[in-house]
């Protein structure tokens, strides 16, 4: 049985420049696996938090107290540990933190030791990560949720909006999707720069929403698709996240570009209204974390027509995803392995959306790295759906990429599929 031999930690960077938390865990058969911490900038209040002090840069960001945990706490309590019990790797993190968010040890440094253990695991197998997941089940490859404009906190608040992306429903392999979506982010980029309004990317890579009204920004995306060539509603969907914890709190909701406040039925109203004039799929934290009585009323309004996708109101955490579930709060969850805090955590949230007939959806964070390791849960657990940002930074551009290589192993493609509510497990 092969076991823990050495944890360590470094500082390295993120895609908007601040530093993270890379771990290695080295096995007694010489296999090394690493893993980096992502960070989000629209965090769910419920979610691990990271640790972050003043070190490292003048803006105080840095992670030399989460690096220093690793150093004194962690490493000491996982030597030794066999590395195939990913549960036991994850409880002694959990149990060594003892906090209920991660803030002792940090957020960051728990994920990416609990990641690290894991492609440890799977390289001492001798596996790719997702097949080592997969343990000779059958899988498919997700079907991806692509930004094709930022918003919200990734830009500078320029419009509400947070992610206005593309779902290639028309899709017949996972390559195709990717060739789909890469026309529609290009037309979109030349419609913008027809317009005068080409200024750059959002934070995921999406082009900057240079809009004066919301409404203009789904516009825009149907008028890309069409660009493309593409049929909207049947060749490509729109999936958005509103990320309404970001601009409406207590039932009330501002719309900063409109410059109208809503109170719940008012922001349900004009949803409903987006999804029968919009060819929407999918749409994202429709009402604030804070505001169930909302998001119950929508996904009754709505549950049957899209799928209603829980972030920051679950946060990755299995027994928010079962209470939504009792009480008929969205359909789908967002699944983000540094909202849980652990693998295990993130695999336990999965498991009770599975049981519940939610849909399941792996994601990034805004601000990511080269680590691609979302790819191989996504895949290896079966998700159905993979959420990473646009199609053209780098940090995004290695997940995508990787689910190429992975498709070239040949792994059918979900496909619109996965957008169809699964029957409960249980
Ligand atoms: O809200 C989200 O779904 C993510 C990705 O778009 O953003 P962040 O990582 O900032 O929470
Ligand atoms: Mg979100």
């Amino acid at each position: 049985m092969s076991r823990i031999k050495d944890v360590r930690g470094r500082q390295v960077w993120d895609s908007r420049g601040w530093p993270t938390v890379e771990v290695e865990v080295t096995l007694d058969t010489g296999a090394v696996g690493r893993g980096i911490a992502p960070a989000g900038a629209s965090r769910g209040a419920h979610e691990a938090v990271e640790l972050r002090d003043g070190g490292a840069l003048l803006g105080g960001k840095g992670v030399r107290t989460a690096l220093a945990g690793i150093e004194r706490d962690i490493a000491p309590a996982l030597v030794g540990l066999p590395v195939s019990d990913q549960a036991r790797i994850d409880r002694t993190l959990i149990d060594l933190d003892g906090t209920p968010n991660r803030s002792r040890l940090g957020g960051n440094a728990v994920v990416a030791t609990s990641m690290a253990a894991l492609n440890a695991a799977a390289a001492d197998a001798g596996l790719p990560l997702w097949r080592h997941l997969a343990e000779g089940r059958p899988v498919r490859l997700p079907l991806p949720q692509i930004q094709i404009f930022g918003g919200g906190a990734h830009a500078g608040r320029r419009i509400d909006i947070q992610d206005l992306m593309v779902i290639a429903t028309g899709a017949g392999s996972f390559g195709q999707a990717l060739e789909m979506t890469a026309e529609v982010y290009h037309s979109a980029g030349r419609i913008m720069a027809g317009r005068g309004l080409l200024q750059g990317v959002a934070d995921e890579g999406g082009w900057w929403p240079a809009f004066d009204t919301n409404e203009e920004a789904l516009d825009t995306l149907v008028r890309a698709i069409e660009g493309a060539g593409l049929v909207p509603g049947e060749d490509v969907c729109i999936a958005l996240d509103i990320a309404a914890s970001e601009f409406g709190r207590n039932g009330r909701y501002r719309l900063g570009l409109e410059g109208v406040e809503y109170d719940s039925d008012g922001l349900c109203a004009v949803l409903l209204d987006w999804l029968d004039r919009y060819p929407i799929v999918s749409i994202e934290d429709p009402l604030a974390e804070d505001d169930e009585t909302g998001l119950v009323a929508f996904t009754r309004a709505a549950g049957t027509r899209v799928q209603i996708v829980g972030d920051d109101y679950l946060v990755t955490d299995a027994r928010r995803v079962e209470a939504a579930a009792a009480k008929g709060a969205c359909n789908a969850v967002l699944l983000k392995p540094n909202q849980a805090g652990t693998i295990t955590e993130t695999q336990d949230a999965l498991a009770a959306a599975k049981a519940a007939g939610f849909n399941t959806i792996v994601s990034a964070r805004s601000g990511e790295t080269e680590d691609a390791i979302i790819v191989h849960l996504s895949t290896g657990w079966n998700a159905g759906q993979l959420k990473v940002g646009s199609f053209a930074r780098s940090e995004r551009m290695a997940k995508w990429n990787e689910a190429i290589r992975i498709e070239s192993a040949g792994l059918p493609f979900f496909g619109r599929s996965a957008l169809q509510r699964p029957t409960r497990s249980t």
